[in-house]
């Protein structure tokens, strides 16, 4: 898989040279290369030169805030976005990233992230690359917002990369975890038996695995009751 990352802070992703996905990237399972937006404002729509590079402008209709310009993003997804690629938009206003979409994406050629700052980005790009027939995703992380879309593509491109076949070494692991079969993760624990009086629970220290794991699945639905019923299938 490929993942393209179009920002005006390209630093800010440096840092996939060192964390897990550098091991993966090594292992040529993901390529990823992070593009500069400003590259692509060098000239204005007149094409006459633009020494400020500028990528923002008021909106329309007036409010609060600077809209990314549709004409700067157009030229660096054009240049960027392969076939078959899904370009996927950091947005508070997207649809809500699950565990089911990272699976989904894990399965796509190439992953494009546009990283909006600003107001975000001037609502015609998605639409545009919607109807040449690409898959356009804006997705939410949740229901907060932050100054741009870097931090909520680079948790997606972690969640996403780890689950491509051969990414992690244990691939039980992945099986196991919070969200794969729809319930928070049982609690976890490992020596010393007892810590400052907290003892782990019995049945842990049992060795009856059927009753191990039948423990372990009511904590995931304990969990889940309390921290995310709206995780919980509907009664009946
Ligand atoms: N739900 C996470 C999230 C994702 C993106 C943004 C964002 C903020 C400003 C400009 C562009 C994107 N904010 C929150």
């Amino acid at each position: 898989m490929r993942i393209d990352l179009i920002t005006i802070f390209p630093e800010f992703f440096s840092v996939l040279d060192v964390s897990l996905l550098g091991k993966a990237r090594q292992a040529e399972l993901v390529q990823t290369r992070v593009h500069d937006l400003r590259d692509y404002a060098a000239f204005k729509a007149d094409g006459s030169p633009d020494v400020h590079r500028t990528v923002d402008d008021a909106p329309f209709g007036g409010g609060a805030g600077m809209v990314m310009k549709p004409d700067v993003w157009g030229k660096a997804i054009d240049d960027v976005l392969e076939p078959g690629g899904v370009l996927v938009i950091p947005s508070p206003a997207g649809t809500l990233f699950t565990q089911a979409l990272a699976a989904d994406l894990a399965t796509a050629p190439q992953l494009v992230f546009a990283c909006g700052r600003y107001e975000g980005i001037d609502a015609r790009v998605a639409e545009h690359y919607a109807a040449a027939g690409h898959r356009v995703l804006e997705v939410s992380l949740g229901d907060y917002v932050l100054n741009g879309g870097e931090v909520a593509a680079f948790a997606m491109t972690e969640a996403v990369t780890r689950l491509i076949p051969g990414f992690m070494g244990n691939a039980q692991s992945i099986v196991e975890e919070s969200h794969a079969d729809g319930l928070l993760e049982y609690p976890s624990y490992t020596r010393p038996a007892t810590w400052r009086g907290h003892d782990v629970p019995d049945i842990l220290l049992s060795g009856h695995h059927a009753r191990i794991e039948e423990w372990r699945h009511e904590q995931q639905l304990q969990r889940t009751r309390t921290r995310r019923p709206d995780l919980l299938p509907p009664e009946g």
